[in-house]
């Protein structure tokens, strides 16, 4: 998989498309006109997904996760300006008319959000939710076949006994079960891309590890692309293969788990993994992100996290960093110290992400580390 960023000297990053590739975004831009001005929500956002991978978009609130999601599955309000491409197993999304875009929905791409209840209908039973997108994809199937594929795949996210609740309508589950039955529906026409917003946010913690988990046997049945959209970086540990964490519209740093995790080479990913390094005082313990995202209406030149970043010099003032490769092949960094970042203070990241990472990888479901304090959970391949 490939992640990039349309750079500031306008250059595209994505290296070329194989026969596994199903989902290409090349310089997403969306634009949302208001009253105020304009909103640029999204400003040139590039990954490229195969078969089976799994990307996490990590970000706060309002970086441009959700937007850069819906833009994918097309559904914008119309006043959304949207520029750039996105194929889906090479067929080009933007543009598209209303009643392919929604065929591509029902089979092609899933998508989960936060809360169940936006996807489910609250007077018919689940059973009858699954069969009916089951029904409507796949001609020639009998309503017998659809309804003992429904209480397989009811089986499949976790939900117990599952010929039984089958006939349960979504007031009768509680919030997690609900996410499964949402994720049953999602697999049910083997999408080959399934998109899933905040899909624990809404839960309790005891359960957000078992919904990722059972994400992730969707995932593994239907050999699909994930893309798992949150604010947390503990989810994705354990369960995602790559991250991109985005800021103000972009992504400023992509790489793998261990990239992000181990060597984090942007001051913002350090403020996600719950401190930021103090430069003035290399012998203090890092200090906690403070302030608040940018306004996306008129966004001043230079770094937009630039007023919030202990290592601001003027050069971030003037100049927005493009997305650069580090050291590491596939690892990039939107940051005009990257470098510096991990000559001084990778130490000091080491051991503060370590102690972040230990808890948010116990809540994302995976082992705790033996041997280094920073290693992120594992995969987990056991269903909830
Ligand atoms: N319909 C709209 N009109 C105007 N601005 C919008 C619209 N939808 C989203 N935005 C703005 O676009 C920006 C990105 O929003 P987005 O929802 O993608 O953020 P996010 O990272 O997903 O945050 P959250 O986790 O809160 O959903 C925000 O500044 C938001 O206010």
């Amino acid at each position: 998989m490939t992640v990039s960023g349309r750079s500031a000297d306008g250059r595209a990053e994505l290296a070329l498309p194989t026969e596994d590739t199903v989902l290409e975004v090349d310089d997403l831009r969306v634009e949302f006109p208001t009253e105020d001005g304009v909103v640029r929500a999204v400003r040139g956002v590039g990954y490229r997904l195969e078969r089976g991978e799994s990307l996490g978009i990590v970000g706060e609130s309002g970086s441009g996760k959700s937007v850069t999601a819906l833009a994918v599955m097309g559904l914008l309000p119309k006043t959304a300006r949207v520029a750039g491409s996105v194929r889906f197993q090479g067929t080009e999304l933007l543009g598209l008319g209303d009643s392919a875009l929604s065929d591509i929905r029902g089979s092609g791409i899933a998508m989960i959000f936060q809360d169940p209840m936006t996807s489910l209908n609250p007077v018919y039973s689940v059973g009858h939710q699954i069969e009916e997108g089951l029904l409507r994809h796949n001609a020639g199937l009998s309503r017998k076949a659809a309804r003992d594929r429904a209480v397989d795949l009811l089986g499949i996210v976790g939900i117990p006994h599952p010929a039984r609740r089958v006939d349960d309508y979504p007031h009768e589950l509680s919030g997690g079960m609900r996410q499964r039955v949402v994720i049953a529906i999602g697999m049910a026409n083997d999408p080959a891309v399934i998109i899933a917003d905040e899909p624990t946010t809404a839960l309790d913690v005891t359960v957000q590890a078992q919904i990722l988990d059972a994400l992730e046997t969707a995932r593994d049945e239907t050999g699909a692309a994930l893309v798992l959209i949150t604010h947390d970086l503990g989810v994705v540990a354990g369960h995602t293969d790559r991250v991109a964490v985005m800021y103000a519209g972009r992504v400023v740093e992509t790489g793998s788990v261990e990239d992000i995790f181990y060597t984090p080479r942007m001051p913002y990913t350090l403020g996600l993994l719950g401190s930021l390094p103090r430069m003035d005082r290399a012998e203090e313990r890092l200090t906690p992100i403070t302030g608040s995202p940018p306004s996306l209406l008129n966004l001043p030149p230079g770094c937009p996290f630039a007023p919030r970043c202990p290592m601001r010099e003027d050069v971030c003032d003037r100049d927005e960093p493009a997305l650069r490769t580090t050291a590491h092949a596939g690892h990039r960094s939107a940051c005009h110290f990257a470098d510096r970042l991990v000559d001084t203070a990778a130490d000091e990241v080491f051991e503060v992400t370590g102690a972040d990472t230990e808890a948010l990888a116990r809540l994302a479901g995976g082992d705790a580390p033996e041997d280094s304090p920073a290693r992120p959970a594992g995969p987990r391949k056991d269903p909830a």
